[in-house]
């Protein structure tokens, strides 16, 4: 890999040099599964800036979904921590956390023949107590939620007789049903077709704006990411490779060095990435 820009403790700073508040933060983590000898993440600090929206980019395989894992609490560290707003996230049980956290994984659990309300109505369960039946917040966060997502004409259809982008959004429509002030999305724009893509930005863009949600989500689409994020996180190799402002991390060095391609980046009239070709694999 080549050199990083940072040193490894060093914070995510503004376009002006300040350290942002961090929602989540993560110490040095070690990351791996049970069935791998090796370490998969490598990360001595990671900060998710507060009230922002944060891409995490990087090839296939570089280690984003394990590190979401681990900041969504999917994934127990094998050394490190993760907080969020400063509380360890094992000081959570699984309700407290979810009313934190709304997580879209990619391997979203089978829920078997359940219809798409019924899925988002599942979102509430952190609200709920045991024998509490459905409030009307609960009802009213679904309907906004179905709404968001653009899923009315799909919310009485089975769960399982959906394409792939339609089940795409009945999940992210449960996540957003969970209503909580941290989202983290796993490739939320996979199988969605160009207009549902920007659709799901501008939502997120929209709960940051108007409600401050922190967000922190994968992206492959490095141009879509740098247009649309607050701060980038790229990786490679299982480590970050750089942190900051998009006009800072997004350059050509960082296209050949992390993605293989050679691309030239325009920063007028707006951040741009135009990718000509694949550089030969290293
Ligand atoms: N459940 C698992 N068990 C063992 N190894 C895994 C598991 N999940 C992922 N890995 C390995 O961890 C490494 C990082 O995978 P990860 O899914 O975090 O990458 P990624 O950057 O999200 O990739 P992609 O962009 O392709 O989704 C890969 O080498 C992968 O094979």
């Amino acid at each position: 890999m080549a050199e990083p820009r940072h040193t490894t403790q060093e914070r995510i700073t503004d376009g002006d040099g300040v350290a942002v508040e961090s929602a989540l933060v993560g110490e040095d983590l070690a990351l791996s599964y049970p069935s791998v000898d090796e370490t998969i993440v490598d990360c001595a600090r990671l900060d998710i800036p507060a009230e922002s929206v944060t891409a995490l980019v990087g090839p296939n395989g570089s280690g984003k979904s394990t590190l979401l894992k681990a900041l969504s609490n999917h994934l127990e560290p094998a050394e490190g921590t993760v907080t969020i707003h400063g509380e360890d996230l094992d000081s959570f049980d699984q309700k407290e956390l979810a009313r934190e956290l709304g997580v879209l994984s990619q391997e979203n659990d089978s829920l078997g023949s359940i219809s798409v309300e019924n899925l988002v109505y599942h979102g509430r369960y952190p609200h709920r107590g045991f024998f509490e039946g459905v409030s009307e917040d609960d009802h009213s966060a679904v309907e906004r939620a179905i709404e968001l997502a653009g899923i009315e004409q799909i919310r009485d259809a089975e769960l399982g007789q959906l394409s792939g982008g339609q089940k795409q959004l009945a999940w992210i429509a449960m996540v957003l049903a969970q209503d909580t002030d941290v989202l983290l999305l796993d490739e939320p724009t996979t199988f969605l077709d160009v207009h549902h893509q920007f659709r799901v930005l501008e939502t997120i863009r929209q709960l940051n704006e108007e409600k401050g949600v922190t967000v922190a989500v994968i992206l492959h689409d490095i141009a879509q990411a740098a247009r649309f994020a607050d701060y980038l996180i790229a990786m490679c190799d299982g480590e970050l490779y750089d942190w900051g402002p998009p006009e800072e991390v997004v350059t050509e060095q960082l296209l050949a060095d992390v993605f293989g391609v050679e691309a030239t980046v325009q920063h007028e009239p707006e951040l741009q990435v135009l990718p000509r070709r694949a550089l030969p694999d290293r």
